[in-house]
């Protein structure tokens, strides 16, 4: 459903109320109230809600440039048409593991969806300590269907290729080709960390080896359209509880390579498990494996039985991509893990860690293990090799 024609103009709490009162038709006489919960880096997103039936709708608005620095980052707001599209498209393969999209308007740049403050973000939910029993394998069967279904493996060519034109997405690209792929090996303005990490950073910036890894990473992210990713998949972009997990706002959206997805994912579970010890982190490495074991399952089993590819049962093809996404899964993890702790944008796992001492050695566990995946990613041929250097990394 398309709302209107009306030129873009920033909502407020006031006339959010008015637009979900337009769209939704809530009984005459409804005291309607409505707060602003966004806290992420980009966009605002407006929670209405009729107080006495506790019937609530979101409504996310992107802004002209990202929230997060102000009106001197300029940024598309096509963005906010890719994130509806993308959720829409998700949700068709993946249904249930997003949530429903009510109304999409490109002019004023929103997406009307259902309400999930009954789940919590993932990241919040894991630094309280929860366990998400779901978590991995509700990721796992996302990831493969979404990614599964919007490949060469699953479509024609050409609804592939209109569907790769579709979510052409260079300005978001942009921003993760800066902010993982690029600044944090470099010495880049936009870096940002604790001067007792300097030794650590320079090092990274004088690791040829690991800058050329690095340089083949960002190529793969910038040539190779395998499927329609998520493209920011982490553990912020996940609502859960004990039985439901939902993964919200895809508005970096484009086609680009498997095993980025899974890799961010990964990344973010890998930097809950430094942060924690014993039986707790013991759940976050299965977490880790059963991720991995779940998507690469269903993945073989929707190319077995729905697999257009002519060349779906030459020997040896099947597990040869699959060897080579989870290599690329490896490698983008490991960038996300550099990029999470000396980069822009960090995450509250290791920044609110409140002792100081504890969180510079933990984010220095973060930068080897980040190092590790990328420059041995072609040696770790299965999770529990992976899980198994996690243990060793986190003594
Ligand atoms: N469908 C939703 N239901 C309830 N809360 C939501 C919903 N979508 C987003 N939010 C809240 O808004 C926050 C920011 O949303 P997000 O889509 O991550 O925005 P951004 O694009 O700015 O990162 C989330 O962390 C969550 O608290
Ligand atoms: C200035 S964008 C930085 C960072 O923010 C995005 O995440 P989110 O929108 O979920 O807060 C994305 O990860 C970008 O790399």
């Amino acid at each position: 459903m398309t709302i209107t024609t009306k030129q873009y103009e920033a909502l407020t709490e006031e006339t959010a109320i008015a637009l979900a009162r337009r769209l939704y038709p809530f009984p005459e006489g409804t005291e309607l109230v409505c707060r602003e919960i966004g806290d992420g880096n980009l966009n605002y997103v407006f929670q209405i809600k009729d107080p006495k039936s506790g019937k609530a709708l979101i409504i996310k608005q992107a802004l002209p440039y990202a929230k997060v620095v102000g009106e001197s980052w300029p940024l598309t707001l096509k963005r906010a048409a890719i994130e509806a599209n993308a959720l829409q498209k998700h949700g068709e393969f993946a249904p249930g593991l997003v949530p429903s999209v009510y109304a999409t308007d490109e002019e004023l740049a929103i997406t009307v969806m259902e309400d999930l403050s009954h789940l919590t973000i993932a990241r919040e939910g894991l630094i309280q300590g929860e366990t998400y029993p779901k978590l991995s394998e509700d990721i796992g069967e996302y990831l493969a269907r979404t990614l599964f279904h919007t490949s060469d493996f699953a479509l024609h060519p050409f609804e592939k290729k209109r569907l790769v034109a579709e979510y052409s997405n260079p300005e978001l690209c942009k921003i993760t080709e800066d902010l993982i792929f690029t600044d944090p090996f470099f010495n880049n303005d936009t870096n940002d960390y604790e001067p007792e990490l300097q030794g650590a950073v320079e090092a990274i910036w004088n690791n040829a080896p690991l800058k050329l890894e690095a340089a083949k990473l960002k190529f793969s992210f910038l040539t190779e359209a395998e499927a329609l990713l998520h493209g920011d998949l982490h553990t912020g972009s996940i609502f859960a509880s004990e039985s439901e997990t939902k993964v919200i706002d895809p508005e970096f959206a484009f086609y680009g390579p498997i095993g980025f997805d899974v890799g961010l994912f990964l990344a973010n579970l890998i930097v809950q498990s430094i942060t924690r010890s014993g039986e707790e982190r013991q759940v976050v490495l299965s977490h880790i494996e059963k991720t991995w074991d779940v998507f690469s399952a269903r993945f073989t089993q929707l190319w077995e039985q729905e697999g257009i590819e002519a060349f779906k049962e030459t020997a040896g093809y099947k597990e040869f991509v699959l060897e080579k996404i989870f290599r690329d899964t490896l490698g983008f993890a490991g960038c996300e893990l550099i990029r999470r702790t000396i980069g822009l944008a960090h995450v509250k796992d290791l920044d609110g860690i409140e002792n100081a001492e504890q969180r510079i050695r933990l984010k220095k566990q973060t930068l080897q293990t980040g190092e590790a995946l990328i420059l041995k990613r072609a040696e770790l041929t299965s999770i529990g090799a992976v899980t198994g250097l996690l243990e060793e990394l986190q003594p």
